[in-house]
Order: C-alpha cells, then structure tokens, then sequence
C-alpha cells in the first residue's frame, strides 16, 4: 500500500528538551491509526509536524496526502464568522465558488447536528456545538488525511458516538487516512487498524490490529491486541 505519511529520524527538542527522538514511522494510505500516550508524552507534536504546523528539529516528513483536515484539541474558530462561514473557510481558500462552499457547509453542519445554527457565531455556541463546527471545517474538504486531537473531549458519549457515526459515513466514501491522538480508547473512531502508543521519547510502541508485514523501522510492534470496539 502507498504511504499517506512518512516520518523518517525525526526528533522535536523544545527549550533543550527533547520531547520526540528518532521517531521513524510509515502511515499506509486509508491507515485509521489511534495514538495514545500520557499527557505531555509528545503526541499533539506528532500532528502538528505531519501538518506542517511546526518542523521538527532533524529529520524529515514525506506527506503524500494533499488535504489535510485537522481537529485541534479546542475548537480555533474565527470568533467574528458564523458557523457556516467557519465551516466554508478552508474550501474558499482553496478557490471554491461561495454557492457550492455554502451548500457543503451546510451538508457537514448537519451531519454534525447543527441545521439552524449556520448563523451562529461562536459565542453563541456551546463547547460541544463549537467543537462540532470545527469537525465539520475539517471534514467539508474530504480531506485524503484527518488528524484529530482528542477531538471528542467534553462531549457526552451519546454525542460522541453520533458524531462518530457522522464521521465515519463522511469518510467511507473515500480512503482517508486518519490519526486520531485520544486518551480513551473506547472513545476513539471505531474502526482503528493500529495503535501507538507514545510513552516517553523514543518509546513509540505499536499494538496492531492487523499485524503489518514488517514493522516500521523505530517501532516496537508487541500485538496483536484487539482494541475494544465501541457499541
Ligand atoms: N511550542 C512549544 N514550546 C515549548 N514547549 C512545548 C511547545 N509545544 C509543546 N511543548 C512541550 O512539549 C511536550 C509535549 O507536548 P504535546 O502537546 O505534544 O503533548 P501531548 O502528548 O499532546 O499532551 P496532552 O495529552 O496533554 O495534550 C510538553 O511538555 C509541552 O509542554
């Protein structure tokens, strides 16, 4: 399978400490790989050098993946826009013509379960609602890679698992590939391949689904373990 991600020696020092070392890892295209690891282990770090947000301090990234979606762990909406405007943002940016931005916009809204607050502004919105916005702003591109960042905290599960829904049925339609950093994982994307695990530097552990062929170079791979899969 083509790579979607590749990470190759890569190392993240920030103020003398070395928060990722060495970090080798090869994410196959369509791959739904769930990261998890203590707080402050480097995870959100992951995300943001595979976005290209920040450049690690060596080493290299090869993304093979065009789109990019990215759920941040608080929701970074444009305070001053409306929902819709929040949503429709990325693909007007990228050159889409207003009235069918709109119409997407919408479409993602409501799968996320909020028709009739397109004209909302954030601060019209609760934590849950403005988190859902922002769900939908990375889906409305059909991004070919999803990066979520425990997008699903401080959502009741009901909630949780609608919406899960939602993003599973948004992504069938097309082989995206997905890194979803989660504490909790019963409450990550059903559907995970793969898990990593991030401990401390240079302890990045693979618990696989589905054994790869050959682990990545870097990558302890100690499966195979089923994760629980939720519902
Ligand atoms: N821009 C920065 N400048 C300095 N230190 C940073 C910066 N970004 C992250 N760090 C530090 O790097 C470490 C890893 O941060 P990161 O956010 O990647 O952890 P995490 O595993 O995602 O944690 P959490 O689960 O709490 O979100 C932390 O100690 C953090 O303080």
């Amino acid at each position: 399978m083509n790579p979607a991600v590749e990470l190759i020696n890569v190392c993240m020092t920030f103020q003398n400490r070395e928060i990722l070392q060495h970090i080798n890892l090869v994410i196959p295209e369509g791959q739904r790989m769930a990261l998890t690891g203590p707080s402050g282990a480097g995870k959100s770090t992951i995300l943001k050098i595979i976005a290209g947000l920040i450049t690690p301090t060596s080493g290299r990234i090869i993304r093979h993946s065009r789109k990019i979606g990215y759920v941040f762990q608080e929701p970074r909406l444009l305070p001053w826009e409306t929902a819709l405007k929040n949503v429709i943002f990325p693909l007007l940016a990228r050159g889409e013509r207003q009235h069918h931005a709109s119409e997407a916009g919408r479409e993602c809204l409501a799968k996320m379960g909020l028709s009739g607050f397109e004209q909302h502004y954030p601060d019209q919105l609760s934590g849950g609602m403005k988190q859902r916005v922002s769900i939908a702003r990375a889906l409305v591109i059909e991004p070919d890679l999803l990066l979520l960042d425990e997008p699903f905290t401080g959502l009741d599960p009901n909630l949780r698992d609608s919406i899960c829904h939602h993003m599973e049925s948004a992504l069938s339609q097309k082989t995206t590939t997905l890194i979803h950093v989660t504490h909790d994982a019963e409450g990550m994307i059903h559907t995970a391949d793969t898990l990593y695990t991030l401990t401390a530097p240079d302890t990045l552990h693979a618990l696989p689904r589905r054994i790869p062929s050959a682990a990545p170079e870097g990558v302890t791979a100690t499966g195979p373990t089923a994760l629980p899969r939720p519902g």
